[in-house]
């Protein structure tokens, strides 16, 4: 379960400040994958990093029970100065898993050969991607995360056997997934919500997440 307690989060710009979050209280609960509606630019990415933990509230609190991946794409915990090979045996260990097995995994996943053995700042930004994807589908999460504005590769060979990876996973896990397109939400999540004016406005179905949406798209 991720639970958001009165949360607000805002930058300041220098000149305005930028509310992300105004005092909202959500809850995403395990078997209930989550869409959150939300127009570019107004906090997709930020809500994402915050249910991480990679991004801190400035007000309330974000209580987590449950094993929550770092947002699909996520670079941050990659060293470019060592190779997959090293980072992946790294991570293995930081989450107690078998080096060998995550390894494996990830070679045959990536698809990226010689590079494996070459240190990650070598890599074209689409095979960190295909690098950073393998690194999240080799470790075992309650809860996973989405960014739409993800990194995505345009590999054929990897979309195809990362996408038959995750839909496995996601036979037993939770997403959560933020978009600013409801036809990318569909093929998720259960409930919806929308992001507005700094709230979190929960509902059962996309449908009734959609109304909203649209409403205020044509308000
Ligand atoms: N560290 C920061 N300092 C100042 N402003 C920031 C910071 N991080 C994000 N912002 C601003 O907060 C707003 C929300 O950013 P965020 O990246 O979460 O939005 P988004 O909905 O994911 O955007 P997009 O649809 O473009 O991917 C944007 O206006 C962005 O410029």
């Amino acid at each position: 379960m991720i639970a958001f307690e009165n949360v607000s989060k805002s930058f300041w710009t220098g000149k305005s400040r930028k509310v992300i979050l105004d005092r909202a209280s959500f809850k995403v609960e395990i078997g209930n994958s989550l869409g959150i509606l939300a127009r570019n630019g107004t906090g997709k990415t930020t809500i994402i990093n915050m249910m991480a933990g990679l991004e801190k509230p400035d007000e309330g609190s974000i209580l987590r029970t449950s094993r929550i991946s770092f947002p699909l794409g996520f670079m941050g915990g990659i060293m470019s100065k060592h190779t997959a090979t090293e980072n992946a045996r790294y991570i293995a260990r930081l989450y107690s898993l078998d080096p060998d097995y995550v390894e494996s995994f990830c070679r045959w996943l990536c698809g990226l050969n010689e590079y494996f053995d070459m240190p990650v700042g070598t890599y074209s930004s689409g095979m960190r991607s295909r690098l950073s994807f393998a690194l999240m589908l080799a470790l075992e999460f309650d809860i996973y995360l989405i960014d739409e504005g993800m990194p995505s590769s345009t590999d054929v060979e990897f979309n195809r056997k990362a996408g038959q990876v995750l839909r496995q996973r996601l036979k037993n896990a939770t997403v959560v997934v933020v978009s600013h397109a409801p036809q990318t939400l569909e093929k998720f999540c259960r409930s919806a919500a929308v992001l507005r004016n700094g709230q979190v406005y929960m509902f059962d179905t996309l449908e009734e997440a959609k109304r909203l949406y649209d409403y205020e798209a044509h308000s």
